[in-house]
């Protein structure tokens, strides 16, 4: 048989019916994909779990309520504060002779946290409540008494729905690392082991400074350092709290050194011009941190009047500093060891407070213009300055010079904040919504909800898990449309053999 050539077509492909045998295949995979993606990242209804905090100050109570995600308590998710409630009137260890009102002024405050915390989530909602300088003070001059105000503020919480788990005095050492705690763990620094930042707290009866110093391990001052283990990273915190250095307290030590020869009249370099009160010699020397120093002739009252004059307002706020003796390598004040200041700093409560009323926040300000600012303002007539803030508390309104005056001295002579290194210092009220302050941290701890181990990440992150569904439906898109351009269009795919 001569060669024959036979021209003939053939199509290498499969049948139609295997091909729509695969499209609908593929058409189930992509949808079952994306199915997957879509449940996966649709926002279920959270729910959450709570805890309470009562922060008992010298100056007033306030209640914090907190919440994070229900299914994630195992360390993973974020805590944050999600209601806040000032307590009307003085702090707690102002009721030492009428205790009971110490548990009835709570109450306007736990009512607003049981209209916050969910019914059925009230029972496990654990309630605690932490007191600091005031109680302490008032536990050295009066343990009794400061007993007795414990017992009524208990019985007002254990009748509360949620969970009480105590009330007791805070250490200093506590307060200021728990302090630390908060902003650290606010800022995203411990979970990631990032460089921390350093706490300043300044209340009404203690002031806290608590930092991570490369030249700190312990060893010099063992009584100033607290060690942590957090998310698998190993801190060890140089923290001081002084007592009787919150701004209230050394208003009081001020005024008694500038009172100590018992006159009738004080002119007084840290009040405005003007300023003009009458004041009792017994309740600015009710204090532990004044007593023993009442002049002995004193009379029962004196006029304080205010002079406004920032230099010797800043003189005077230095006599309460002692810098005179330090058994150790170096010191900040009053012989207590502080090492080299190191890295940022957060300021909050009365630093805050102060510094934002005065509009001195913002710490780019050179150190000098800052002290220009506040000598200016010391030097306004106490009319002018009451005719310039009618909404502020006349109390505090009229101490704000005193307070800067403190908050610049402390920081710059007692703790040695320099023109340099005051820029580390960030003046701040709330780190994402939360308030900087001790009683997140104090939770946190309490509820075991900072794990010493970093906990395990999952075999994929949430990230690469989507970027993997997102590439495998692309590439399934892409194949289908393949095979469907061949069936369509069948020329495309034909190629002339020779058989
Ligand atoms: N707008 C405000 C609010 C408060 N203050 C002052 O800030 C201090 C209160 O700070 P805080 O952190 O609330 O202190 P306490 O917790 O009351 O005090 P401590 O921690 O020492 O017990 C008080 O001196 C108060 O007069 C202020 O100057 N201006």
């Amino acid at each position: 048989m001569s060669a024959q050539r036979e021209m003939k077509e053939k199509n290498p492909w499969p049948t139609p019916v295997t091909i729509i045998i695969i499209i609908v295949i593929g058409v189930i995979a992509i949808v079952a994909l994306v199915t997957v993606a879509v449940l996966q990242n649709k926002s279920v209804p959270q729910k959450y779990k709570y805890g309470i905090v009562l922060d008992a100050g010298s100056s007033h109570t306030a209640l914090y309520i907190y919440q994070w995600p229900a299914e994630k308590d195992n360390n993973t998710g974020r805590v944050e504060q999600t209601h806040s409630c000032k307590v009307k009137g003085k702090g707690i260890s102002s009721y030492a002779s009428e205790p009971w009102k110490a548990g009835e002024s709570l109450k306007e405050c736990m009512g607003e946290a049981e209209n916050t915390v969910p019914k059925e989530r009230a029972h496990e909602t654990p309630l605690y409540l932490g007191a600091t300088a005031g109680m302490r003070l008032l536990d050295i001059v009066n343990s009794s008494a400061s007993k007795n105000v414990f017992q009524a503020v208990e019985k007002a919480l254990q009748n509360s729905p949620f969970s009480y788990q105590g009330a007791r005095i805070l250490s200093g050492q506590e307060e200021g690392a728990f302090g630390w705690v908060t902003v650290n763990y606010l800022d995203d620094r411990l979970k990631q082991g990032l460089k921390t930042t350093g706490a300043l707290d300044l209340g009404g009866a203690s002031t806290q400074i608590s930092f991570i110093s490369d030249n700190f391990d312990g060893s010099e001052s063992p009584i100033n350092s607290v060690n942590f283990r957090l998310y698998g990273n190993d801190y060890n915190l140089y923290t001081h709290s002084f007592l009787c250095y919150g701004k209230d307290q050394v208003l009081k030590m001020v005024l008694a050194n500038q009172t100590q020869s018992g006159a009738t009249t004080v002119l007084d370099p840290c009040f405005h011009s003007g300023y003009n009160e009458t004041k009792n010699y017994s309740v600015l020397y009710d204090s532990p941190c004044v007593s023993g120093r009442k002049p002995q002739e004193a009379p029962e009252k004196f006029d304080h009047i205010g002079k406004g004059n920032f230099q010797e307002c800043q003189k005077a706020v230095k006599s309460v500093f002692n810098f005179t003796f330090c058994k150790h390598s170096r010191c900040s004040f009053n012989g207590v060891f502080q090492p080299p200041l190191q890295g940022p700093f957060g300021a909050f409560s009365a630093y805050y407070f102060v510094m934002n009323f005065l509009n001195l926040t913002d710490t780019s300000m050179p150190l000098e213009t800052v002290k220009q600012k506040l000598s200016q303002y010391c030097g306004t007539s106490w009319d002018k300055i009451k005719r310039q803030h009618p909404t502020v508390n006349v109390k505090y309104l009229a101490e704000y010079c005193f307070s800067g005056t403190y908050i610049l001295t402390l920081l710059t002579e007692g703790y040695d904040f320099t023109a340099e290194t005051y820029s580390n210092i960030k003046f701040i009220k709330k780190i994402k919504g939360s308030d900087a302050g001790w009683t997140l941290g104090y939770m946190l701890n309490l509820t075991n909800m900072i794990p010493a181990e970093a906990p395990d990440s999952p075999p994929l992150p949430h990230a690469g898990y989507v970027s993997i569904v997102t590439l495998m439906t692309i590439l399934l898109i892409g194949l289908l449309l393949f095979v469907a351009l061949r069936i369509f269009w069948p020329r495309c795919s034909k190629k002339t053999q020779i058989v």
